[in-house]
């Protein structure tokens, strides 16, 4: 199947899907197609968005084989078709493109959030296309034409959520697709996905949101110097909260039950580090701090993650 390539991934000697019609041309459905055209996962690869000028820029980027001027037209006949627009108008495309989908064809998606995204989708699925939810667990703050690449997805989860009864050929090709591009696939329930990614990037997004936002606020008390001398932490946080306002906009509001439930958590135990500061608890907080730093020795073991030391030396 593979042959020696100086690629980041395996190049595929055969397509492994005729046509590909890719759906929103921001970071998640550029870097699809610059991975897709490099390794050969698609015979034809076509985008739309609906925005002129992101098509514009999408063509002068080169990206893909074709730049339609509709969602409907891309998908036309294709084989693979995918969402890469803000969760919450995975609805209205897929009720724009329904008429446009062939038998046999896989309509997927890549939200951050996946139970809505089946509810809003699913109603406007024709007989004999199946719908396999994707959520590929990798990106960046960065958005539009210009933030994509082809190594994103490469040596990152992705976790597909077919409904249940979903034909196991459709997911047996998604899988091979995301794999093609380097991931590493689960399957789950939508259900299970959202309670998941509520504790493990949604909250930490809020988080990093309201925080940078807090500075901001104190600005005027402390004449910039949360900006001068930001280290590291406030650093990373700022990263974070430059991510797309509507993209964040759509999760929070498409997975309120599982956010609102971790949030309650959170602040159950945000109050227990409060009053062990208040009260000079120090045994409380050494505990606490003892077993979060064993969580994150736990992911650089296996691999998931590099050492900041390490991170910082020339390559
Ligand atoms: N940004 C990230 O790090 C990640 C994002 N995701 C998910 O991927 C999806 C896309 O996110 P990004 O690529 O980051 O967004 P983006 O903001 O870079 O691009 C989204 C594109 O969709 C287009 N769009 C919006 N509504 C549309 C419609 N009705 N019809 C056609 N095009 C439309 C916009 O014009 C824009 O070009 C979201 O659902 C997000 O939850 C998943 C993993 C990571
Ligand atoms: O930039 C980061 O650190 C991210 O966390 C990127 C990201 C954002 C949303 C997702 O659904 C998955 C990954």
């Amino acid at each position: 199947m593979t042959a020696p390539s100086e690629s980041f991934a395996p190049r595929r000697d055969e397509p492994l899907f005729g046509r590909l019609a890719i759906i929103g041309i921001g970071l998640i459905g550029s870097s699809i197609a610059h991975a897709a055209k490099e390794l050969n996962l698609a015979g034809r690869i076509v985008l739309s968005d609906r925005d002129e000028a992101v098509r514009t820029r999408a063509r002068e980027l080169d990206l893909g084989h074709e730049i339609a001027d509709t969602a409907a037209e891309a998908a036309r006949d294709a084989d693979h078709v995918i969402l890469c627009v803000p969760v919450g108008a995975c609805g209205a495309v897929a009720a724009e493109i329904a008429a446009s989908l062939k038998p046999g064809a896989i309509l997927s998606d890549v939200g951050s959030v996946k139970n809505a995204v089946v509810e809003a989708v699913l109603p406007h699925v024709p007989e004999g296309v199946h719908l396999v939810p994707a959520h590929p667990v990798a990106g960046t703050e960065n958005s539009g034409p210009d933030a994509g690449f082809p190594s994103l997805f490469l040596n990152r989860w992705c976790i597909l959520t077919p409904p249940e009864g979903t034909d196991a050929g459709a997911i047996a090709r998604t899988r091979h697709f995301w794999e093609g591009m380097g991931a590493l696939v689960e399957v789950m329930t939508a259900q299970h996905h959202d309670l998941v990614l509520a504790i493990t990037s949604h909250l930490p997004h809020l988080i990093a949101y309201n925080i940078v936002g807090t500075a901001e606020d104190l600005e005027a008390v402390t004449q910039s110097e949360v900006i001068k001398f930001s280290a590291g932490g406030f650093r990373d946080f700022t990263r974070i909260a430059a991510s797309d306002p509507t993209m964040w906009r759509d999760v929070f509001l498409h997975n309120k039950e599982a956010v609102l439930e971790m949030l309650g958590r959170f602040s159950e135990d945000l109050s227990i580090l409060t009053r062990a500061i208040r009260f000079g608890d120090g045994e409380t907080l050494h505990k606490h701090f003892t077993r979060t730093r064993a969580i994150r020795r736990g992911i650089i073991a296996l691999g998931q993650e590099k050492p900041e030391t390490e991170k910082l030396r020339k390559p």
